[in-house]
């Protein structure tokens, strides 16, 4: 947050007498009055005769282009740069605030800061390519306390609008209508709309006279790039035609205008005890006591850079008038308010961003898995019956009915569903084994009964023998070494054949337990060894059926460059391998195009880009060494050097529209590419998959053949490069297919990194710099953080 003062400036309407109450200091800030003395008071008394004041600039005959210059040029500026701005004014009625605010009757060269605002902010908009905007106008009425929708489909008073804060304590109208606008031209047309609306409302009585207070706001959005578009900055104008104060007594009036003056009195009272009470810095601020204080908070108080201009009419007849606001304008120079960025963080846009990362990262794993020639490896989540199957796969291994190699161990993901699936069945089979082991438990502690079993087994000596090591309790016998569990069941394994042990088996029931306490041991020591559940000395992954046919296949290939021969014939003779070439072939030709083209439209955007750059450089330093700079108005060499600027803009201009349908067009190419990339990985994998799968079906004999005949000079694509095995230059084409599809306007960058990196190369074409990011301006309705509040406030879908 930084702190920053209000500022204000005084500007006088022209007087037609000559004398004038107001005398401006020599240094274009002081302000003093002269109040004559009144006779009627008589000829001694305390009456203060001059009053002074203090300012940050004084308007006094100036144009309204240099009145824009002074008051809202740097408001709008920073704006631009994500700062809220409000610029208010504020005077006697009659004393010139429409006339500064909106522009006199008399036509362009009058025209006051709201369309000034306007063609600032779109010219703004222009030169800055690498970021994308989006405006949206409002318009806000209050007149007598009520609010009402200039901009809204229905005119008249809305009960459904109303002042909030948001989560930031930024106040906002809920309900307002946003209308999107993308030019100066379509914002200018709402303003005017507007105006009529004003008038068509049926409350603007008297034309010469404004009796509401009006917000003309200017709702700007902006993001940085395409690529971090998901944090926007959201700054707004708010430029505020107050009513003017009015001396009913003086003026006279009755009836309607005379409740309107009340009114307005009323709020601009509220307003100035608002602005007492800010400056005193009281502990609480009455914002809320009218509609026009809680519109105004943030311009008084909040994030928010503020300037005020005060109107004043310098007849001596005002000079009360005069006063009483300069006054007030003194104290709202006191005021300060805490400016800061306003950034969103739209979480919809996050998670777009995390889509965006999750759908690159698997392109990713596709590329990576093409290139090292396994194809097909989903990445996805698995679906239900997949993972019955894989704890149906996960219970047959640990019953010792499956090979490790049926467990999955294509992606990092199925290979954790698969741990996941051992330790669910393990669970399961330990839970199993603890119940059958307290059977046998139970069963074993009838004491009598084994006794006399263990003494009959001992005197048959059929199945093991007595432990007489033991003296006391029941022993567990030692089984011969010949003892054997009992063999495997169908489909319960050891596991089923324990249960079965009937208890008076004796010595055979003890051994059998034993080994049953021994596997279920084993099985707790599994528990912490997931990551080795096969155990050191079971197969590896590589001892697999696949891997097998791989390696047998890798001993024929032996020789280097023989699989490629064979991939070479494989291609050639073999029917299916035809196909899936020609298939490939297609898919990759289209994709070249499409990379051709965008290759093309990257190069046309980036040097439009580096032209832009150049003119508006140019255009800036023109406008710097202008005496006076900002141009206008100026004669002699001042409108040389404007018709100078005038051409380098036309240019600029020119070249924009250029830029930004070259622009489009490579959008549209690049959102071709990513489907295209995928159809040749797929096309690839196919080829690749169905090759190895053909080559582990021949005999070495025939595949030694080919071998050889796919070396002969001129052997049928020999030189082919685009579907062989060479993993380095296919990489480096998906990364290019990458980088044009991320970033085309890095394509040069990296085309040129490339060049100089090559061998050979020289420096006689310099590097091109890192080009900015050329950010597409859009126009569609944004979503703002108005949105996520409660009350959105409604978007027009279309400007009129
Ligand atoms: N600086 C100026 N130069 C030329 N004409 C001016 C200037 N200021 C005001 N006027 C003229 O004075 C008249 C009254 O001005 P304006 O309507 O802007 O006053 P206001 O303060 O908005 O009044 P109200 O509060 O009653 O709406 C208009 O005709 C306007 O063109």
């Amino acid at each position: 947050m930084v702190k920053t003062a209000v500022k204000v400036f005084l500007r006088t309407r022209p007087t037609a007498t000559s004398g004038s109450g107001i005398k401006i200091g020599a240094d274009g800030q002081s302000v003093s009055v002269n109040v004559p003395k009144d006779q009627a008071a008589g000829i001694i008394n305390n009456q203060q005769e001059s009053f002074s004041f203090k300012f940050d600039g004084v308007l006094e005959n100036v144009s309204q282009e240099e009145a824009y210059t002074t008051v809202a040029h740097e408001v709008v500026d920073s704006l631009m740069s994500g700062y809220n701005g409000t610029v208010f004014c504020y005077g006697q009625t009659g004393a010139g605030k429409t006339f500064t605010m909106s522009g006199g009757g008399a036509g362009y060269a009058h025209r006051g800061i709201i369309p000034r605002a306007l063609h600032h902010i779109f010219r703004e908009i222009d030169l800055r390519v690498d970021k994308m905007y989006r405006v949206h106008v409002s318009y806000l009425e209050i007149y007598n306390e009520q609010l009402y929708d200039l901009l809204g489909d229905s005119p008249g008073t809305s009960d459904s609008l109303a002042v909030l804060e948001d989560s930031n304590n930024n106040s906002y109208v809920r309900g307002l209508t946003l209308v999107p606008v993308s030019s100066e031209e379509e914002a200018l047309a709402q303003f005017f709309l507007g105006e009529q609306g004003r008038t068509n409302a049926g409350h603007v009585l008297n034309s010469e006279s404004s009796r509401s207070h009006t917000v003309f706001t200017v709702h700007v959005e902006m993001r940085t790039s395409e690529a971090a578009s998901e944090r926007a900055v959201l700054s707004k104008l708010n430029l505020v035609d107050l009513a003017g104060s009015e001396r009913t007594k003086k003026t006279g009036v009755t009836g309607q205008t005379l409740k309107e003056a009340q009114f307005i009195n009323r709020s601009l009272s509220f307003l100035e005890q608002t602005v007492n009470s800010l400056s005193r810095r009281d502990a609480y601020v009455p914002f809320r006591q009218t509609k026009l204080t809680a519109v105004l908070r943030d311009a008084l108080g909040g994030n928010c850079k503020t300037v005020m201009v005060a109107n004043v009419w310098g007849e001596p007849s005002h000079t009360e008038e005069t006063l009483s606001t300069l006054r007030f304008a003194s104290r709202v120079r006191t005021l300060t308010t805490d400016l800061a960025v306003n950034e969103s963080n739209d979480p919809g846009l996050l998670l777009r961003r995390y889509e965006r990362q999750i759908r690159e990262l698997k392109a990713e794993l596709a590329m990576r898995d093409t290139l090292s020639g396994r194809s097909r490896v989903s990445y996805d989540d698995l679906t239900d019956d997949e993972l019955r199957d894989l704890h149906a796969t996960a219970r047959r291994f640990l019953n010792g009915e499956a090979e490790p190699e049926e467990l999955p161990t294509d992606s990092l993901k199925r290979v954790r569903e698969a741990y996941k699936a051992l330790r669910s069945v393990h669970a399961a089979l330990r839970g199993e084994m603890a119940a059958q082991m307290a059977a046998l438990q139970r069963a074993t502690e009838d004491g009598s009964v084994m006794a006399a079993q263990l003494a009959a087994a001992a005197a048959s000596g059929a199945v093991g023998d007595v432990d007489l090591r033991s003296t006391t309790g029941f022993t567990v016998g030692t089984a011969p070494v010949d003892a054997r569990p009992p063999p495997r069941s169908e489909h319960g394994g050891d596991r089923t054949s324990h249960s079965t042990i009937p208890a008076t088996l004796g010595a055979a029931a003890t051994a059998a337990a034993a080994a049953l306490r021994a596997q279920a041991s084993q099985y707790t020591d599994a528990g912490s060894t997931y990551g080795d559940v096969s155990g050191p000395d079971s197969p590896s992954i590589a001892r697999g059926s696949g891997a097998a046919a791989a390696a047998r296949l890798g001993g024929i290939f032996a020789v280097p460059g023989d699989r490629n021969a064979v991939f070479r014939r494989y291609k050639a003779d073999v029917a299916e391998g035809r196909e899936l070439t020609a298939a490939l072939k297609a898919a990759s030709a289209a994709l070249r195009e499409t990379r051709g083209s965008v290759k093309a439209l990257g190069e046309a955007v980036n040097g439009a880009k580096r032209r832009i750059d150049e003119l508006s450089a140019a255009v800036a330093q023109r406008r710097s060494g202008a005496p006076g700079g900002g141009g206008g108005g100026g004669g002699g060499d001042g409108e040389v050097l404007d018709s100078e600027v005038y051409a380098l803009v036309q240019e600029l201009k020119s070249l924009k529209a250029q830029y930004r349908t070259d622009f489009d067009s490579l959008k549209a190419a690049r959102e071709e590419l990513e489907p295209q990339i995928q159809a040749v990985a797929v096309a690839r994998g196919a080829l690749l998959e169905a090759f190895d799968r053909w080559a582990a079906g021949q005999s070495d004999m025939v595949l030694k053949r080919m071998a050889a005949a796919g070396r002969a000079p001129g052997s049928p694509g020999g030189g082919e490069e685009e579907d062989e095995l060479d993993a380095g230059e296919a990489f480096e084409r998906m990364q290019l297919a990458r980088i044009t599809e991320r970033d085309p306007d890095s394509l040069a960058y990296h085309a040129a990194m490339r060049r100089t990196a090559a061998p050979g190369a020289t420096a006689a074409r310099p590097l091109p710099g890192a080009v900015g990011g050329g950010g597409a301006k859009a126009a569609a309705a944004a979503t703002r953080r108005m949105e996520a509040t409660q009350g959105a406030p409604v978007y027009r879908a279309g400007a009129r």
